[in-house]
């Protein structure tokens, strides 16, 4: 592993029954990198971050995240292991029962991180980093807007300061303006806060304005692992597919007319 890699899967096997999902499966994320997963329906994407964050376990192959292996030292190492990385799940994924302010705390309540006072001060910075208002803490999630949803979850996977972000279909379900100003809050807060970000996605507009780099998931591993530019290059179906279509041409060229 190298020495910036954040995280870093060597040989990853991962089986569900007899149906092999992951094989010999390497991948290395650079520190500062935003790297997006991305692979037909079923590839595994969303199962590759849940090996990075230790929801389960491959079979076969190392995980390892900041250096180290995932599942080593003692249960004070694991601990603070686990608050060097926040996550926004599909869906956003908030408990429906807590508030918004709830919600987002807690991460800190969970690994009593925080005196009670510390615990609002934090939500507070992160309700306002993600531009939510702060009558907006006593909401119910039935209460919130698809976008509303999205930054709290976002503010939630912010909350331990965490270097690495993972996000797992950040912009699905919003509406194409919302889609774009949550886009451009992850980019501001990637520079601002310099994170390591990795995530999954269908939407060629989000990975175009966010990605470094693009890991393709295909045929079990990463088969290409490189920029934008090169990445449509790169003879595959997949990417044909991916990035041939009306949808994948529209946005490539917005991306190209953006970054002229
Ligand atoms: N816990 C599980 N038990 C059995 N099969 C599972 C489990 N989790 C995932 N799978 C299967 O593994 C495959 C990969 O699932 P995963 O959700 O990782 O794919 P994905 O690439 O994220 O898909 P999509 O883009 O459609 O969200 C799928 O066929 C899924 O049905």
């Amino acid at each position: 592993m190298s020495e910036a890699a954040v995280v870093s899967l060597t040989g990853i096997g991962t089986r569900f029954g007899p149906t092999v999902i992951h094989e010999g499966l390497d991948l290395e994320v650079a520190r500062g990198e935003m790297v997006s997963l991305v692979g037909g329906s079923g590839s595994g994407k969303t199962t590759l971050l849940r090996h990075i964050i230790g929801l389960t376990r491959p079979y076969a192959g190392q995980v390892e995240l900041f250096g180290e292996p995932l599942f080593s030292g003692s249960a004070t190492v694991q601990r603070d292991r686990r608050r060097r990385f926040g996550v926004l799940f599909q869906q956003g994924a908030l408990c429906s029962a807590l508030n918004v302010a709830e919600n987002i705390a807690f991460p800190l309540r969970e690994l009593r991180v925080a005196s009670p006072a510390e615990v609002d001060t934090l939500v507070a910075q992160k309700m306002a980093m993600v531009e939510l208002e702060p009558h907006h803490a006593v909401l119910m999630p039935a209460e919130l807007s698809g976008g509303m949803v999205k930054r709290v979850a976002l503010a939630r996977a912010l909350v331990l300061e965490p270097e690495l972000l993972l996000l797992d279909e950040p912009t699905a379900g919003l509406d194409p303006d919302r889609s774009a100003s949550f886009v451009a809050l992850i980019r501001e807060l990637h520079k601002r806060l310099s994170l390591t970000v990795m995530l999954v996605t269908h939407d060629v507009d989000t990975l175009a304005a966010l990605s470094t780099k693009i890991a393709v998931l295909a045929e079990r591993r990463i088969v290409s692992y490189a920029s934008l530019e090169e990445t449509v290059t790169f003879d595959h179906p997949f990417v044909e597919r991916f990035f041939g279509g009306e949808q994948g041409r529209r946005a490539l060229a917005r991306h190209h007319g953006e970054h002229r």
